[in-house]
Parts: structure tokens; C-alpha cells; sequence
């Protein structure tokens, strides 16, 4: 029977390790969700990656019941959030779904600043949130000070907040308790317009792409005839169903709840994340809001390691695609390393993702360039370009106007560090204060314009290291600006290598390329001959390092020259452990190619 007054859709907020898995885990097993033989730790998070990297991009929704004390059996349906900036408009799909979320704090850890900015965000969906204190049977867990801090956050009192082990399982039922008491349930319209959110897309080999979403108003069911209402494309529903978490095909999805639908969609291209679903015959006028087109807004070559693999790496390429809508590449040719592909990611992370994935699960060696973003160039011809590729950027000569990415980057952080932050970001990364925004105590938003070319790379990293780890940031593109962005060549033994390539700011020209003709000259192994190393910019060389040559005896043992060990080298690099690229006469390896990322490695201390 359809009862929507016992329906809860929630997501849970955590900082990375703060339990949530575990605590997902709990609620499978006090529901008898999951039989008590097939239940595995972290049941819900698949791949391999997310597991050891501990970053679950996305995990499978899950629908649970539970029979509560005033004698309801609720259905609770619980869905993943992605932890990382990179996906921070999938965070807020997510949450579109939601009348409710779990906040998860770490007693051991307290607030972090990464739940800060997640907990903003379900306050701006108007989410009830229930606030959960963590591993509570560890002895040095603090939960005065965490709670605390809760209360900081959120303004609720000390008897809203809940205390959990969910190791144990201590506080697990009085958490689903809450959930049923205090998470309104769905709004909807059962006679209504179909209108449903897709929150997220998976590929499946056999069934095509299975689309989860939460629905608004009126009912899908097989034969309905549906359309997505970005690009109007029709199709027949064949299935839908529910996640227990095992997908379960149902006889039809109402408004309030929460489920998959299965339509003969192609690639996961098609059903995007944010997306409304609706009727093709009785179609909505208004699509639910927020929806946006993700766009690939990184950029790096892959070339596969060895030439014989591109048709392999390119069968790599198109199967991750079909599960992954914003991953985008199309092949190249480099003089440098042969032919390969330029491949668009949303972030740094995403980019991360991927190489992984093609290297464990494909059990492919790539050679990554370091990532850059989309320029626009207006030529003096009159001429407009979208440069993705640093190699293909115009020579100086050529060049009218050139503009960049601008991202909005907020930061969240203790008063403590506002000093070395803004320092960081105006000083080095070319970024500018807007504003500053107080975010309770002791905690502010910094809100900057900056460069996204300045925050992919070790921007990171560097804000962790001022902040002692504890600010977190966030970032949304803003708007191309107008720039003054130069070229810089990097030649090697006097061969141009066009996959060393980088543009930036002219004020960062001379001093980024004297660092990396440095960094070069340390990854670069010595050969038997002297190999200079110049960065070029403007036609004219304005750095250069030089690689002494080896002794004579010292290279017999190394290099012999014989063509085995070559034959075994390459083997080698099949197999990931050291890549390497002979450019002429020399042999560069993998990691001299993401040299630029490495330039600011060292200077913090
Ligand atoms: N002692 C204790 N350990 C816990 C508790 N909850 C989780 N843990 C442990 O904390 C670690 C992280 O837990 P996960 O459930 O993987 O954390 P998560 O938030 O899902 O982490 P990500 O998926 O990486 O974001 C694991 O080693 C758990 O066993 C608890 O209540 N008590």
C-alpha cells in the first residue's frame, strides 16, 4: 500500500573515516536488510578504488524498513553523497532528494571542516538534520568537546544530539528512531505530473544505463513513455524498482520515493545527474531546479606506455565513459609520446579517479601530462580558439586577447589561519578577496576570485599545510576574465617536447620555468653525454639547467646498451613500475611529465 506519510529520504553528512560505511553497515543489519551470510564490511562501497583510497565517489542507495515503537514499519531510504569538492554539484543533487540528513562527527575528531561546508549546503536544502556523535566506545572519544562544536554549528541542543558506536551498535536504533520522529516525510502529488530527479546514472552491461531517482509528483511504471527534460529524449520505461541494496523491480515508483528506472538508455550521457524526469505524453512545464550541464573543466594528455597499447587504452577509455558522463577525451598525437588522447575531468581528483581505475582495472600503464584548464584565445586574424592543449597554444606573435577560467573559491576556516590563507591564495595563486563571511565561532568563509589554473594544482595541498588541515574549501566556475597568459617550451638535449608545455601567467613565467628546468634536471636520469635543459617563452630562452654527463664506467653498468635490457625496461614499464620515454636521445621518464605539479613540493618547509 502507498504511504507516503511513511516514507524518509535522508543522506548522511561525514568527514572521510568518520564512520559513515560502518554505520550504514549497522542500519542493513538491524533491519535484516542484508542476510546476516552475505553481509561483507563496507557492504555498499564496490570498487576496489573507493575502498582503499577511502573516498567513495558514489555508493549505491539503499532502502531499508524498520518497524518503529509506535508500531509503523517506515521505509528509509539512504543516499550516498560524494566527499570531494570535485563532485560538490552531485553533493547537492544528492541532497535534493532528501527531506533529511545524519551529520556524523568523529568523537575523536570533532567537527572538520569538510562537514562544514556539506552541513551549509543542507541547510540550504532546508534538510532537518539530525547531529550524531560517533565512535563513542573509543576511550580517548571526547564528547563533550564534539558536541560542542555540534551545537556551534547547528544551534541545537544538547538532548537533539545522539551518541552512536556504530561499531557496537550502541545508539544505532534510537538514531532510527529520530530519523522516523524527526525527518518529515515527502511532499508530493501522487495524481500529479511525473516529475522526478536523477540524483545519479550507473552502467550495466546487460541492462544499459539504470537511472536512480527520487520521484516529486505522479507515478512511472513499465510501458510509460518518458523524457529527459534537458535534451527531450523519449523512451519506454522496461523496469523499475528499489534498492535493497540488491536492485528489486517493483510494480511501479510514486512520488516521494526513491528508485531506479530502467528505459533502454544508452549511456549514462543521456540521464544526467540534476536532470528532471517527466512524462513524454503529459509532460511538466517547469523541470525541478538546479539542474546543471557538467562540463569537463581539467585537461591532460594519456598516451598509453608503450605505442602498441592505444587500441587498449582506448577500449579503457570508452567502457569507463559509459558509467562516467563527465569524463570526456578524443585522440591526439604528440611528437613526444606518440599517440594518445586528451581527456577533460571535472577536477584534479576526477583525474586521479580515472588513471587508477586504468591502471588496476585494466591493468594499463599511462603516461598523464599535467593537467591545465580551457583557454580562449582571440587571434590577431581575427580568429577565436578553445585551447585545451598547452602545446596547441598560439605563439605570442599570433595573440590579441587571451582569457581564463575564474572560479569563486570559498574557504572555511578557524580565524587562525585567515593570515597565511589569504596569503596563500592573493600572493601566490593570483586570487583576490571578496569577502569575508562569519560562519559561527571562531570559524569564517573566505570568498576569493581566483584562477581555476592556480587551484588545480597544488593548491590542495598547500591550503591543507597553512591550515594545519583543518580549512576546506570548495569552488564553482565563474566567468572566462581576460589575462595575460604566455607559453613556455620546454626543450630537452634542444628538442622541443611539446608535452612539457605549459602556459602561465607572464608574471610567473620566469620564475615557474626556472623551477621546473630545475625539478627536470633532477627526474631526468644522466646519460653518457651532457643534456641541457631550456624553458623558452616569447621566442627567447629565459631558463636552462644542464644534466652532467656520466662517467664512462659508471654507464657500463647501467646502460648497457644491449637491446635485452632495453626489451626488459620496456617489460617493465608494462607493468607501471618505471615508465620511460626516449625523446631523442634521452630517456625521460613518467614522472619528469607531471613535473609541473611537483615545482611547489619542498617549499613549505
Ligand atoms: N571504535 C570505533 N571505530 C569505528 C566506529 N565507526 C567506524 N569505525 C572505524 O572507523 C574507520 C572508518 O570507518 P568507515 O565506516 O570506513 O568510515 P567512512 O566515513 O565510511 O569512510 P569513507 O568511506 O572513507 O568516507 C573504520 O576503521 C571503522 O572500523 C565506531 O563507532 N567505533
Amino acid at each position: 500500500m502507498y504511504r507516503p506519510d511513511l516514507i524518509r529520504n535522508i543522506c548522511i553528512i561525514a568527514h572521510i573515516d568518520h564512520g559513515k560505511t560502518t554505520l550504514v553497515d549497522r542500519i542493513l543489519e538491524i533491519t535484516n536488510t542484508v542476510d546476516k551470510r552475505k553481509m561483507r564490511d563496507q557492504y555498499l562501497d564496490m570498487m576496489d578504488i573507493e575502498r582503499e583510497r577511502g573516498i567513495t565517489i558514489k555508493a549505491q542507495p539503499v532502502k531499508v524498513m524498520y518497524t518503529a515503537e509506535d508500531g509503523n514499519t517506515y521505509e528509509i531510504n539512504i543516499i550516498d553523497t560524494p566527499g570531494h569538492v570535485d563532485f560538490s554539484y552531485e553533493v547537492g543533487r544528492s541532497m535534493a532528494a532528501c527531506e533529511g540528513a545524519v551529520l556524523l562527527v568523529d568523537a575523536t575528531q570533532g567537527v572538520e571542516a569538510q562537514t562544514v561546508a556539506h552541513t551549509y549546503l543542507a541547510i540550504e536544502h532546508d534538510l532537518e538534520i539530525i547531529p550524531v556523535i560517533n565512535k563513542i566506545d573509543l576511550p580517548n572519544a571526547n564528547i563533550e568537546e564534539t558536541a560542542l562544536e555540534i551545537k556551534d554549528l547547528l544551534g541545537v541542543k544538547d538532548e537533539e544530539i545522539l551518541l552512536v558506536s556504530a561499531k557496537e551498535g550502541t545508539g544505532v536504533r534510537e538514531l532510527l528512531e529520530a530519523i522516523v520522529k524527526r525527518v518529515p516525510p515527502p511532499k508530493g502529488d501522487i495524481n500529479g505530473k511525473l516529475k522526478a530527479l536523477i540524483f545519479d546514472a550507473k552502467y550495466d552491461n546487460y541492462k544499459g544505463v539504470i537511472v536512480h531517482i527520487r520521484l516529486f509528483d505522479g507515478q512511472v511504471k513499465p510501458g510509460d513513455r518518458i523524457m529527459t527534460f534537458s535534451n527531450k529524449k523519449v523512451y519506454e520505461v522496461q523496469e523499475v524498482g528499489v534498492f535493497l541494496p540488491e536492485m528489486t523491480p517493483v510494480d511501479a515508483l510514486s512520488a516521494g520515493e526513491v528508485g531506479y528506472v530502467i528505459a533502454g538508455i544508452k549511456e549514462v550521457g543521456d540521464a544526467r545527474v540534476g536532470d528532471t524526469i517527466t512524462s513524454a505524453d503529459d509532460p511538466v512545464e517547469e523541470p525541478l531546479p538546479g539542474y546543471r550541464e557538467i562540463k569537463p573543466m581539467v585537461f591532460a594528455g594519456m598516451f598509453p606506455g608503450l605505442p602498441e597499447y592505444y587500441e587498449e587504452l582506448r577500449k579503457a577509455l570508452e567502457k569507463l565513459k559509459l558509467n562516467d558522463s563527465a569524463l570526456y577525451f578524443e585522440p591526439t598525437m604528440s611528437p613526444a609520446l606518440g599517440f594518445g588522447f586528451r581527456c577533460g575531468f571535472l577536477g584534479p581528483l576526477h583525474m586521479d579517479v580515472v588513471r587508477e581505475r586504468i591502471e588496476r582495472e585494466f591493468d594499463l600503464a599511462v603516461i598523464l601530462t599535467a593537467p591545465n584548464v580551457r583557454y580562449k584565445v582571440v587571434l590577431r586574424n581575427g580568429e577565436e580558439l578553445e585551447i585545451t592543449d598547452p602545446s596547441k597554444f598560439p605563439e605570442e606573435g599570433e595573440i590579441l586577447e587571451v582569457y581564463e577560467p575564474y572560479v569563486d573559491l570559498s574557504i572555511i576556516t578557524p580565524t587562525d589561519y585567515i593570515g597565511p590563507l589569504i596569503n596563500l591564495v592573493q600572493n601566490e595563486k593570483r586570487g583576490e578577496l571578496r569577502a569575508t563571511e562569519n560562519a559561527g565561532r571562531n570559524r569564517v568563509i573566505l570568498r576569493f576570485d581566483a584562477p581555476l589554473s592556480e587551484i588545480i594544482y597544488d593548491f590542495f595541498d598547500k591550503m591543507k599545510a597553512v591550515s594545519r588541515g583543518y580549512a576546506s574549501m570548495d569552488y564553482e566556475f565563474k566567468e572566462y576574465r581576460k589575462s595575460d597568459l604566455v607559453k613556455v617550451t620546454i626543450l630537452v638535449n634542444k628538442e622541443p617536447v611539446d608535452a612539457l608545455s605549459f602556459v602561465v601567467h607572464r608574471s610567473k613565467a620566469y620564475p615557474v620555468a626556472k623551477k621546473m628546468v630545475e625539478k627536470l634536471k633532477e627526474l631526468i636520469p644522466r646519460h653518457q653525454f651532457q643534456i641541457p635543459i631550456q624553458a623558452k617563452a616569447g621566442g627567447r630562452i629565459i631558463a636552462r639547467a644542464d644534466i652532467k654527463a656520466l662517467r664512462k664506467d659508471v654507464l657500463a653498468k647501467c646502460y648497457g646498451g644491449d637491446v635485452t635490457r632495453k626489451m626488459k625496461l620496456l617489460e617493465k614499464q608494462k607493468e607501471g613500475k618505471k615508465r620511460l620515454r626516449e625523446i631523442g636521445r634521452v630517456t625521460i621518464p613518467q614522472e619528469a611529465f607531471l613535473a609541473l605539479l611537483k615545482i611547489g613540493e619542498g617549499d613549505e618547509k
